[in-house]
């Protein structure tokens, strides 16, 4: 419906910093999201939904149509290819560096090394570049424990203070990309839609530069 919107979203960490910022556009779930099982979630806004997704399904939910918009990692984008959508505003939330890490008292493996990720697609690219063989393991999560049991060498993963990897005797090597939350949206939608979704875009910049304010 043409003045319906929906928004896909994930629970976790980008939720619980997203709530704000949707709260100072004027929408708020009319459920406890934390609480509630359903995947469809109204909120007190006349024209907006919510859905809760995969972390990793946002980029395809709205890439697909199937929502207007969403909140996804760049770490997530970067790695579905993000095609077909468009990336208006950097939320400034969830921040972290995508790195690549390896055993505090080893120096980088000469010649090809076994990457333990879930950015496959990511950690492919990036090897590519730098012109260095690396064998990609795909790994759904625990990556830190891949090189302490033999499994990999190098591991590439989201970092942000540090500790993860210091508490596995891990440290980080390369940066391979700044990553923060973005709004995504559908690009047929950002024209059927145009007056609400960028009615939307306008309210989230101005809650992100109140935020950088604080
Ligand atoms: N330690 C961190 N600090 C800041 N931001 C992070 C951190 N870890 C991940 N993020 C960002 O938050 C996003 C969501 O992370 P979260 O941990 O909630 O989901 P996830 O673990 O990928 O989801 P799932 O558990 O469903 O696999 C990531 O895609 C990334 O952009
Ligand atoms: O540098 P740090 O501050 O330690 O953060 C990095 C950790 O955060 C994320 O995991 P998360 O806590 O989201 O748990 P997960 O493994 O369930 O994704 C990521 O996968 C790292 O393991």
């Amino acid at each position: 419906m043409k003045n319906q919107l929906t928004i896909a979203l994930s629970k976790g960490r980008i939720l619980d910093e997203t709530l704000p910022l949707l709260k100072a556009a004027g929408i708020e779930p009319a459920e406890d999201l934390k609480k509630s099982r359903k995947l469809i979630i109204p909120t007190h806004h006349p024209h907006v939904n919510l859905l809760i997704v995969r972390t990793t399904d946002v980029p395809t939910y709205v890439e697909y149509g199937a929502a207007d918009a969403g909140v996804s990692g760049k770490d997530v984008l970067l790695e579905h290819g993000a095609h077909g959508l468009y990336e208006p505003l950097d939320l400034k939330i969830a921040r972290c560096r995508l790195m690549t890490a390896g055993p505090v008292d080893e120096r980088p493996q000469f010649g090809r090394r076994r990457v333990a990720t879930k950015f496959v697609n990511i950690a492919k690219r990036f090897y590519a570049a730098q012109g260095q063989q690396a064998e990609i393991i795909k790994l759904y999560g625990s990556m830190e424990l891949a090189p302490l049991v033999g499994l990999a060498d190098e591991i590439v993963d989201v970092v942000d203070t540090g500790n993860t990897l210091r508490a596995n005797g891990l440290a980080p090597r390369e940066l391979i990309a700044h990553v923060s939350a973005r709004l995504i949206i559908n690009k047929a939608a950002m024209k059927i839609k145009h007056q609400l979704l960028q009615t939307l875009i306008q309210d989230l910049e101005s809650a992100v530069n109140k935020q950088e304010v604080l």
